[in-house]
């Protein structure tokens, strides 16, 4: 699903962000990447999305060396992938309904398929009846469900999640963790970057650690073992 062949990724100034990098992780895997502010978690999450080229290396998405996509490509490449964001980035004048549609509006999906697929994604995540509210009206736990099924309703192999908690409390992050693992076990492959150390310990997942653009660690049913 994601290969990464020494990958290295310089910014113009400084030290590299992500140093020859090599990571393997396989399709219905659910894995996350921790390290310390600085240590090159979103540098990653940015390669893998392709808004960063590598300096250096490979990275093969689903088998294809994302480096030969053309630039009009890109749109599309990014439409395969799932990405959740800390803070939820959604349309504010838009309803529930809307946000997620409007990820299938882009890609020009029939009508009558999205009238099928929203309903089916907020269903998934919880939010049948909530499809007429505007995200002021939700909670932040709520805001991030809609991010999840707007993120899903491409069905995308693989979910992309940047410190999905980050911006709510422990027991919505909990059913927040809980309900991208529901997600894995549907198939979806799952990658996310946290500090969320309770949350790590507590889900007994592949643990990558990363510090200062080197994976330092990796490991089955893994522990946050970093300290910031
Ligand atoms: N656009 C940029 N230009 C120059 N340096 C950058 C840029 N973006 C990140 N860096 C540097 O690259 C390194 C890794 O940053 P990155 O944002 O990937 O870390 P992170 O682990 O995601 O941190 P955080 O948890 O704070 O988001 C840092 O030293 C950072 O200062």
């Amino acid at each position: 699903m994601i290969d990464l062949e020494n990958v290295s990724k310089s910014y113009s100034k400084g030290q590299p962000a992500v140093k020859h990098v090599n990571l393997h992780i396989g399709r219905g895997e659910f894995v996350f990447v921790v390290g310390n502010s600085g240590s090159g978690k979103s540098t990653l999450i940015k390669l893998l999305l392709k808004e960063l080229d590598p300096t250096e290396g490979i990275i093969r998405i689903n088998g294809k060396d994302i480096g030969t996509l053309k630039h009009r490509q890109i749109p599309k490449y990014r439409r395969e992938l799932g990405v959740v964001f800390q803070d939820f980035r959604l349309l504010k004048d838009r309803s529930v309904y809307e946000n997620v549609a409007f990820a299938q509006r882009v890609t020009e999906v029939p009508n009558r398929i999205i009238k099928e697929r929203v309903p089916e994604v907020l269903s998934m995540v919880g939010l049948a009846e909530k499809y007429k509210a505007y995200p002021h009206e939700l909670s932040g736990g709520e805001q991030q469900r809609v991010a999840i099924a707007r993120a899903l309703v491409n069905r995308p192999a693989l979910l992309l999640a940047d410190e999905p908690t980050g911006n709510l409390d422990p027991k919505t992050s909990f059913e927040i963790i809980g309900l991208l693992d529901k997600i894995n076990t549907y198939g979806t492959t799952v990658l996310v970057v946290t500090h969320n150390k309770d949350i790590v310990n507590a889900m007994k997942k592949r643990v990558i650690a990363i510090r200062q653009g080197i994976i330092v660690s990796d490991m089955q049913e893994g522990e946050y073992l970093y300290e910031d």
